[in-house]
């Protein structure tokens, strides 16, 4: 990397790959968001109003209950805007940006809750989808734990293998992956005429032509006409916007500027490893060196994520992998692992980048730098922005470090500088002291935070 150096450290690059200037401590998520009102919303004298308390939202007494248990003292600042705008009657389309770890999931769980008639416990009257079994899985807990009060809430995961085929889709609330949604409604075991409100969570990468988005099509084609379109995500990049206004028509908007779409308290580092080979060797020595807590650490390929795992465990460190050649029932018992601190490091592959919330994890691993595209040409500033953001969650701080080892890995993360107009703190491989000093820094205060009540982060 030797030709690089000189580079990285250019002090007229406009964003990229430089020195610290500071390690950021406990995250002050002052972050504003830009809110654009749909043509219809403008036309009602209902104006823009956002709350600064959950009891504010007229939300029915047990679903306020619900927020109350989980110890959810006020809304975020996604949750303040989105809230009044998505509870409103007659109920309108939402399209809704916010930072990883900023509460998005609770913003739309609130509004499904709210918008079920409860004495129909046996008709499907919302629908959820994810892109992945781990993300619906997690979904459904959050239901679950909002809607503890609700005496008749019923829940049924649509993903592989939970439905059999001569089962019924018979709760009032529906959570799955498109794939199997599609299916079941095509096999008449899921009754749609009645669903009120379609959730896609992550849905640039639902939406995407690339992607999940034909799925994504033919459910919506599938059901009522009427129904209230709710779409989240942490990144909606312009191409992806597009398809976004046509999927949820008429929709409010909120959206982050560029400046914003990194989560302030995710101190972003990458490490400048000599070569291909000598990564392996620089994971070992972090993991050898310092007291992580739980981490996780992202590859390119299933088989690198076995090899990694192989090559650790041989070499002593207690590690777990997931990604999808496991079974279902095997992935959900490795993620339960991870979110009980049985197991603390885990090695995966992007099916686990995005919306994934372990709020003890205090350190993300880019090994393999992101990217995408045909021949994995292209850098991926979305992919790389959810990945670590699976730190940092709700005002915690945590840190990211990218490994980088070759002129294209180089030049990618340059690129995901700038576009993130971001600067990265530079870890060097021969000085272990610094990086112990600049990483333990951030873990240190990260773990202290293991203990801290929600409700206290971001604003
Ligand atoms: N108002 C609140 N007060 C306190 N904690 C909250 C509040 N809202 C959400 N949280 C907590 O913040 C964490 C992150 O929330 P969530 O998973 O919804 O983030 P997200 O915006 O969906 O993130 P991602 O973009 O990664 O999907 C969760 O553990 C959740 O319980």
């Amino acid at each position: 990397m030797a030709d690089f150096a000189s580079r990285i450290t250019q002090p007229d690059q406009p964003h990229g790959l430089g020195q610290p200037t500071e390690v950021p401590r406990l995250q002050e998520n002052n972050y504003d968001v830009e809110v654009q009102l749909s043509d219809l919303k403008q036309d009602t004298d209902n104006p823009l109003g956002s709350v600064h308390t959950f009891e504010e939202l007229g939300l029915p007494t047990e679903v306020l209950k619900g927020l109350t248990a989980m110890r959810f003292q006020k809304p975020s600042k996604v949750q303040e805007k989105a809230l009044p705008l998505m509870l409103a009657n007659p109920p309108q389309n939402m399209i809704a940006q916010s930072q990883s770890g900023t509460g998005k999931t609770a913003a739309f769980v609130t509004t499904v809750l709210s918008r079920v008639d409860h004495t129909k416990p046996n008709q499907p009257q919302a629908l959820l989808l994810a892109p992945s079994r781990e993300l619906a899985r997690q979904i459904e807990m959050v239901i679950g734990h909002i809607g503890q009060f609700l005496p008749t809430l019923g829940i049924s995961a649509a993903i592989p293998g939970s439905i059999p085929r001569d089962g019924r889709v018979d709760k009032n609330i529906v959570v799955g992956t498109p794939g199997t949604v599609m299916d079941l409604i095509k096999r008449r075991q899921f009754d749609v005429s009645q669903l009120r409100v379609l959730v896609i969570d992550e849905a640039d990468n639902m939406l995407d032509q690339q992607g999940l988005g034909d799925q994504c099509a033919r459910v919506k084609a599938m059901l009522p006409k009427d129904i209230q379109i709710l779409l989240f995500s942490a990144t909606f990049p312009d191409k992806v916007m597009k398809y976004a206004t046509a999927f949820a028509p008429n929709a409010n908007q909120i959206k982050l500027r560029v400046q914003e779409l990194t989560v302030k308290g995710i101190s972003q580092m990458y490490m400048d490893c000599p070569s291909e080979s000598d990564k392996y060797d620089i994971l070992c020595k972090l993991y050898g060196l310092m007291n992580i807590g739980s981490s996780i650490i992202f590859v390119k390929t299933r088989e690198s994520a076995n090899q990694i795992q192989q090559r650790m465990m041989k070499d002593g460190h207690k590690v777990s992998v997931l990604h999808g050649a496991y079974e279902g029932s095997e992935r959900d018992a490795l993620l339960e692992e991870f979110r009980t601190g049985k197991s603390k490091v885990l090695i995966t592959t992007n099916v686990l980048a995005r919306g994934i919330d372990v709020s003890t994890v205090s350190m993300v691993i880019n090994y393999d730098i992101p990217m995408k595209g045909m021949g994995e040409a292209m850098h991926d500033t979305e992919t790389y922005l959810h990945r670590i953001g699976r730190t940092g969650r709700f005002g915690r701080v945590g840190v990211s470090i990218t490994f980088i080892s070759d002129k294209k890995s180089f030049d990618a993360l340059n690129a995901i500088a700038r576009d993130l107009e971001i600067d990265l703190v530079a870890l060097k491989p021969d000085d272990w002291d610094e990086t112990e000093m600049l990483v333990q820094t951030v873990i240190k205060s990260s773990r202290a935070q293991a203990g801290y009540v929600p409700g206290g982060g971001p604003a």
